[in-house]
């Protein structure tokens, strides 16, 4: 079976990448030809972990091709994914503009049957828009070709995307007819080694299924953020708590991480997306406008508390910030909690020296050559002289640093940790002053 993924960015490299894995003959088509010449050059636009060799591998073995131009493969193929980007328009909807380019391309060049699956994350009724779209196309040209369309969202999480797709808890699936949803039971069929299920279900479902998953995780964790501030006030610790929610089966364990907020491509654009969904529908969403405004608010606490510990006066003090990333594990800096805080602390008149192990390009892109600004070369570099280190990012080798390294290099040894990762029993007897998210302390 061939396919095409048509938009190679981090969905589609992940998934045309991974069914080449799994045996499947794909072409990765995109636009953007410089990323295309790139890959064909064997380097990855993106950093994820254990993407490159695969691609490499997959690309000089066959079974995985890239080209810009969608028209001349699509007769080629019996399934065509489109993964490309469905960005926020300025009212907070799920900008289609991309999907529909494609749809048309589709409709304009099409000769025989074909089912076209979405994979990005749009609202319910895209399916069908892609539908007509393509109907249209054929229509003009006087043709009458069957062809399916079909919704299959995808799950991944940057920074364990491989692993994510190869090994999901389950493939949802939408489909209109049966041959659809034998296509996809077949392609999908090799994986069936990681025992994983499918879930058939109508394509509106599939659609909202996406949604209602993203919207659910960013629930949690402004649950608990929100939690984690009446922890501060009541005198409770946060981690206790969530050990012991967590422990309940119902609630579960993951998702559950108190911290600065959060930030990438998906939980803020995905959670505004069905807001407005739901306000076109005369429905209001109380719950997930109240999972917003706690997460804009949880991505200022870091400047709150340093504010309040240096009493309001900030200006003049250097600050060392640890991850700048969305994340760990990623470059994406998109929505990332760094990029509030370090507007803030430039706003107050603080001189800023940031490290982050991967994402410090894409980093001194976004936020520009700034003099308050200094990215170091090494995550000790950013402490020296500092009036604080604020940790934004949990990456691993900020988890055991020489703490004795870091009170010689630090001018007041004061920690800020916005993902609650240190020890506050030992940095306070070490002569730190510690502050977390949702624990009570003392100065
Ligand atoms: N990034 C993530 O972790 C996840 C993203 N998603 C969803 O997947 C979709 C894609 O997201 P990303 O991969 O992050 O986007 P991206 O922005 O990294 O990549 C989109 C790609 O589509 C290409 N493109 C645009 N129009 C095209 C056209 N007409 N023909 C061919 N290529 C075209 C762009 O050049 C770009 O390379 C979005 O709807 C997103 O919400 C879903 C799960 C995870
Ligand atoms: O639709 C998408 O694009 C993807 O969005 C998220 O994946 P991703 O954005 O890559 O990252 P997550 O691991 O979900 O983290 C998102 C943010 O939440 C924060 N977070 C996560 C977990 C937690 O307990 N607490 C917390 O603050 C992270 O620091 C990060 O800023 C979902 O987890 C994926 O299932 C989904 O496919």
């Amino acid at each position: 079976m061939k396919t095409a993924i048509v938009g190679t960015g981090y969905v589609g490299l992940v998934t045309g990448t991974c069914f080449a894995e799994m045996g499947l003959n794909v072409v990765c088509v995109d636009i953007d030809k410089n990323k295309i010449d790139k890959l064909k050059d064997g380097i990855i636009p993106i950093y994820e972990p254990g993407l490159e060799e695969l691609v490499k591998k997959n690309y000089s073995d066959g079974r995985l091709s890239f080209t810009t131009d969608l028209a001349s493969c699509i007769n080629d193929v019996d399934i065509i994914f489109s993964a490309v980007g469905t960005p926020p328009d300025e009212d907070g909807s799920a900008d289609l503009k991309y999907v529909l380019d494609v749809a048309r391309t589709i409709g304009k060049n099409m000769t025989r049957y074909v089912l076209v699956v979405t994979k990005s994350t749009v609202p319910v009724g895209t399916a069908a828009l892609v539908r007509s779209t393509i109907q249209k196309e054929l229509d003009k040209r006087g043709l009458e070709i069957e062809f399916d369309v079909a919704s299959n969202p995808e799950f991944l999480k940057e920074g364990n995307a491989v692993n994510d797709f190869m090994h999901p808890d389950r493939v949802v699936v939408g489909v209109e007819s049966e041959k659809a949803k034998k296509l996809l039971s077949k392609l999908y069929k090799p994986f069936m080694i990681n025992n994983f299920r499918i879930i058939f279900m109508d394509v509106p479902s599939a659609e909202m299924t996406k949604y209602a998953a993203n919207a659910m995780l960013a629930t949690r964790i402004s649950f608990m953020n929100n939690i984690a501030s009446l922890c501060e006030a009541v005198g409770a610790d946060i981690n206790m708590v969530r050990a012991g929610i967590g422990s309940d089966t119902r609630i579960g364990k993951s998702f559950l991480y108190a911290g600065c907020g959060y930030g990438g491509s998906c939980f803020p654009k995905d959670v505004k997306a069905l807001i407005k969904t739901a306000s076109e529908h005369h429905v209001d969403l109380e719950i997930l406008k109240a999972v917003e405004k706690v997460n804009a608010e949880q991505k200022k606490i870091l400047f709150r508390k340093l504010s309040d510990y240096y009493h309001g006066d900030l200006a003049g003090k250097t600050v060392g910030v640890w991850g700048l990333s969305f994340k760990p594990e990623t470059d994406d800096m998109r929505e990332a909690p760094s990029l509030v805080l370090i507007h803030s602390l430039l706003q107050a008149g603080c001189k800023v020296k940031a490290y982050d192990p991967i994402a410090m390009n894409e980093a001194h892109r976004i936020l520009g050559n700034h003099e308050a600004i200094v990215f170091t070369d090494d995550m000790y570099d950013a402490v020296l002289d500092s009036d604080a280190l604020l940790l934004v990012t949990e990456w691993k080798q900020f988890r055991l640093p020489s703490w004795s390294v870091m009170k010689k290099l630090m001018r007041t040894p004061y920690i800020l940790d916005g993902r609650n990762i240190y020890d506050a029993d030992e940095l306070t007897q070490m002569g730190f002053v510690y502050e977390c998210i949702g624990r009570a302390y003392n100065r």
